[in-house]
């Protein structure tokens, strides 16, 4: 049997030669519309297919989301994971953004179905929540050491409501994103090039000086574009933890399909000023 190698040192690679961008498949019923695709199977299958086909040669990650495909039932999950075969196939590594998090014995069966390799949504990596504790994702971490997978725990999100639980501070006088982002640096403590335990940590946050964001491991940052964030403000959000960031845009890019050149020419724009970004700071 082959084992594959951990998705830390895939991400690395892959973000050295593509660069860091990940591109979100987020089929919104206005985005559908906006493509001149009706709100169904066939419209999402569309939407899909032409973003696997856009980007999956290119950029180093694609960030399938799971709820657009939710919603239309057994028939939207069989589109999932076309996608998800569809682009893995193409070179790209595929993070699935499906947010899971449960108890530990359930927080298994989400494993199972999505890092165990003969799944058929398996994916390099999968966006999980912390919230019913750090230690009731071990399942998750164990499956995904085994299979050569990843995992993205949210840590502090890019959303506005999320500092009530994130920043919350505890007995200790650590935040409850700062215990989540030590939990992920232990978690990948001695790993090279990168550990495969991500964090979520949004673009939108500001200033995060405060915050350890130096675990070894990469920082899924989602917010640019439609959420209000921009490239320039990375260097300012992440500091020295720069090199490991992994910047998503999702509407701000599939918002110029369907046509493929201008999907790829509106991805080619964030990446440069990404790179640009990055190496001025
Ligand atoms: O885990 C995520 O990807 C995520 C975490 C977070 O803190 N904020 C956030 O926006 N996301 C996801 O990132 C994508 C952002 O989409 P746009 O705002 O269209 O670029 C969506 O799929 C969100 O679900």
């Amino acid at each position: 049997m082959t084992v594959m190698e951990p998705f830390g040192a895939r991400l690395r690679r892959a973000m050295d030669e593509r660069g860091p961008l990940c591109v979100g498949i987020d089929p919104h019923a206005s985005l559908l519309a906006e493509w001149g695709l009706n709100d169904d199977v066939a419209g999402l299958e569309r939407f899909s297919r032409t973003v696997v086909e856009a980007m999956a040669d290119r950029v180093a990650v694609l960030k399938p989301q799971s709820a657009f495909f939710e919603r239309f039932g057994s028939r939207g999950v069989a589109v999932l994971e076309t996608t998800v075969q569809e682009a893995r196939a193409a070179g790209a590594l595929v993070v699935m953004d499906a947010k899971r998090g449960d108890i530990g014995s359930t927080m298994a069966a989400y494993a199972e179905s999505f890092l165990h390799k003969d799944a058929p949504l398996f994916s390099d990596a999968l966006t999980v929540s912390p919230y019913l504790g750090y230690g009731s994702l071990k399942p998750a971490v164990d499956l995904a050491r085994e299979s050569g997978a990843g995992l993205f725990v949210l840590a502090l999100t890019s959303n506005p409501e999320g500092g009530e639980v994130q920043h919350a501070v505890r007995g200790d006088g650590r935040s409850v994103g700062a215990t989540m982002l030590a939990h992920l640096a232990a978690e990948n403590a001695g790993e090279e090039p990168l550990g495969s335990f991500g964090a979520v940590v949004g673009a939108t946050l500001g200033d995060l000086s405060s915050y350890d964001l130096g675990i070894n491991g990469p920082l899924l940052a989602p917010g640019i574009g439609a959420q209000g964030a921009t490239p320039a403000d990375l260097p300012r959000v992440f500091g020295a933890a720069l090199r490991n960031v992994v910047p998503n845009v999702s509407r701000g890019v599939l918002r110029h399909g369907p046509d493929v050149t201008a999907l790829r020419t509106a991805a080619d724009r964030f990446a440069v000023e990404i790179r640009t970004a990055v190496t001025a700071s």
